[in-house]
């Protein structure tokens, strides 16, 4: 009897191991014979531990066994073999257990046990990865991306493992163009690039910057449907001038003060002309360099190179989406933008950018004349840390200047120069309120309370700051302070606010990752050389007319997350219209500029989508060298 039960036990095993191998088999002989790149076999070079640990070939459990034949792997993995679906089920279900146990909320306090999770299948299998973010974007953006990736550069000494993209430091002036002959890939299609001077609203975390390098290209993959063989993150480690991290002996930076002025140029110079030299055709995204190089440096080289500055001109396109969604959730169209009062708290390179971008806007819908332009000036009262930025401030940045606040019509407003963010508010009665300031609660119950004589029907509070701790005000604040009828969009994710009275207050999550996948993409595969302010233009557009009237009314401004893949398909799409309409376009492969200009703009998009990668496995065959 008990011998029976043994076998029926030993059958039941097998049967269930018989129906997994005719799952694989099925789902094998099932795919259809399509020409797409996805379904040829890629050639290998390597075998053995070697292909097990190259997260670009590994499929760890998911090898077959005539792969494991071929590929000398065969008794170094357990011998079942899984579907990529089961594998991705068991990953889920682990990152799962670790939730069930801590009910977080949002300061959830295993975020870092998530990401090191995350972290160790991007070591190990890139394309599982893949498939689990794309599949969970929503729920692990925030993990891979902002907040969690302000807390990881925070921490990246205590969570540095394997490493991840190139460093390029202050010791290694003179030696870059050979250096990047050191990373493994021959074409590399996109590179963020960071010096680590002001990550997020962290400040400078020197070295540690690297992190956020890595999460913007995780989007890149995730959204944009850039191959992760061709992506590279960059840190230029300049030294830091965060005395901590100067003191601090775990510290993996050059530990000493940054370098300045023309040493500091000549880095980024060298790096910017290494790059190039090896991949002509890479496009740069600078990401968190303070403000005091963010524009020098944007200005040096966007006329020459395939670069752009997410945080001058990403942020820039986002907001202005944002703040046309504004409009149009007031039931008013959107040519009544120039009529907005707008304040800004924050001057340095995102809320210039901001500013810079709402004035141009406004300009063009006055009729783009010089008086236009000047007139649109007046819409906007800034505050930095100073207070209310007039022309009567002194050493005044010249970025700021156009903004400064004439001193006659500061007298007529009851204003001064210097006067306090609650005082504009106050006064001015802003139809929009928005915050790039860095500055955690800086939207207090004394300026939120000045924003509820706002003479706006629905006025808009849009705390943009990063991570979650440095928001100027928190949706429940605004809420019930202003409103329930207030718009309401973050830079980092807030969960929804239960307004006591069956009614549910949207957080809109304005975040640059609804525009830099696209812009990136769409730069690519026109083959534009440069990025022009009309593809950036054209971007910023293409978001601002992605809702709905009825989403809009409801207060949603921006799509969810869980749309990144097909807003930034839609952008990539925009992008590459606006270059073939500027003369930009030089074409992707065998997508030459003229073929390029014979699309019409839904073959425009499907030539857009056919371009983005998707993490499937290729059969790999082993060929020699
Ligand atoms: N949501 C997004 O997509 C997005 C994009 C880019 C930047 N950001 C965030 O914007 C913030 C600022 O970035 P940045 O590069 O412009 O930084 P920055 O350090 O260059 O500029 C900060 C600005 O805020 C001003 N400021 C400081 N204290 C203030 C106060 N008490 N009141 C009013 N203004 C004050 C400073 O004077 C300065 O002008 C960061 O937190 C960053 O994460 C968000
Ligand atoms: O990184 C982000 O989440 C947005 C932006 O680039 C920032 O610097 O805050
Ligand atoms: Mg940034």
């Amino acid at each position: 009897m008990a011998n029976f039960s043994r076998q029926m036990r030993l059958s039941s095993t097998l049967l269930r191991l018989l129906q997994q191998r005719v799952t694989a088999v099925n789902s094998t002989s099932s795919r259809k014979f399509t020409t797409t790149e996805g379904h040829r076999p890629t050639i290998v070079h390597k075998r053995s531990h070697d292909i097990l640990h190259d997260p670009w070939f590994n499929k760890g459990t998911a090898f077959s066994f005539t792969e494991r034949d071929r590929l000398h792997i065969r008794g170094l993995l357990p011998p079942n073999v899984m579907s990529f679906e089961q594998q991705t089920a068991r990953f889920m279900a682990d990152l799962k257990r670790l939730e069930v146990q801590a009910r977080d909320g949002p300061s959830d306090p295993y975020v870092l046990a998530k990401w090191r999770i995350l972290n160790r299948l991007h070591d190990r299998n890139e394309t599982l990865y893949y498939k689990v973010l794309i599949e969970n974007i929503e729920e692990y953006a925030p993990i891979v991306y902002t907040p969690t990736v302000g807390l990881v550069c925070q921490k990246y000494s205590g969570l540095f493992r394997r490493p991840r993209g190139m460093y390029f430091s202050a010791a290694d002036r003179g030696e870059m163009m050979s250096m990047v002959y050191n990373w493994p890939a021959d074409q590399v299609d996109m590179i963020v690039v960071t010096d680590g001077s002001r990550i997020l609203g962290l400040g400078d975390l020197g070295v540690q910057g690297i992190g956020i390098a890595i999460g913007k290209l995780d989007l890149y993959v995730a959204a944009a449907g850039i191959n992760p063989q061709r992506v590279l993150p960059v840190m230029i480690d300049v030294g830091t001038d965060n005395e901590k991290l100067l003191k601090d002996p775990l510290y993996l930076g050059l530990q000493e003060h940054r370098l300045d002025g023309e040493e500091y140029l000549e880095v980024i110079d060298e790096f910017m002309e290494a790059v190039y030299t090896r991949w002509p055709h890479v496009i740069v995204q600078f990401e968190d360099f303070q403000s005091k190089w963010a524009f020098k440096l944007l200005q040096r080289y966007r006329n020459n190179y395939r670069m752009f500055n997410d945080d001058v001109q990403g942020t820039a396109g986002v907001a202005l989406a944002g703040l046309l969604g504004a409009v149009r959730a007031q039931g008013r169209p959107m040519i009544d933008f120039p009529k907005m009062k707008i304040v800004v708290a924050g001057a340095g390179s995102a809320g210039i950018g901001v500013l810079n971008a709402a004035r141009k806007t406004m300009a063009r819908m006055l009729g783009n004349t010089e008086i236009a332009f000047e007139s649109a000036r007046s819409q906007f009262w800034v505050v930095d840390a100073k207070g209310l930025i007039t022309e009567a401030r002194e050493n005044i940045d010249p970025d700021a200047r156009p903004f400064a606040r004439k001193i006659k019509e500061t007298e007529r407003q009851r204003l001064r120069e210097g006067a306090t963010l609650a005082e504009v508010v106050h006064q001015v009665k802003p139809d929009v309120l928005l915050g790039l300031s860095a500055v955690g609660g800086l939207f207090s119950k004394e300026v939120l309370e000045a924003l509820r004589h706002s003479t706006s029907t629905r006025p808009a509070i849009f705390p943009m700051s990063n991570p979650t701790r440095n928001a100027e005000c928190t949706p429940e604040e605004a809420f019930s302070i202003v409103g329930d009828n207030i718009i309401f969009a973050s830079g980092s994710p807030f969960k929804d606010v239960d307004l006591g009275n069956g009614h549910v207050g949207h957080c809109n999550q304005a975040n640059n990752m609804f525009l830099f996948p696209g812009i990136g993409l769409g730069t690519l595969l026109s083959g534009s050389r440069i990025v022009s302010d009309g593809m950036l233009q054209a971007a910023a557009e293409c978001l601002a007319a992605y809702m709905t009237e009825e989403d809009i009314l409801k207060g949603v401004i921006y799509p969810s997350i869980s749309r990144i893949r097909d807003i930034t398909k839609e952008v990539a799409a925009a992008v590459v219209k606006e270059a073939i309409e500027e003369d930009l376009a030089e074409g992707y492969r065998e997508m030459d500029s003229r073929e390029l200009r014979k699309l019409d703009e839904a073959q425009i998009s499907e030539f857009v989508e056919n371009n983005m990668w998707r993490p499937d496995y290729p059969t790999l065959v082993y060929k020699k060298d």
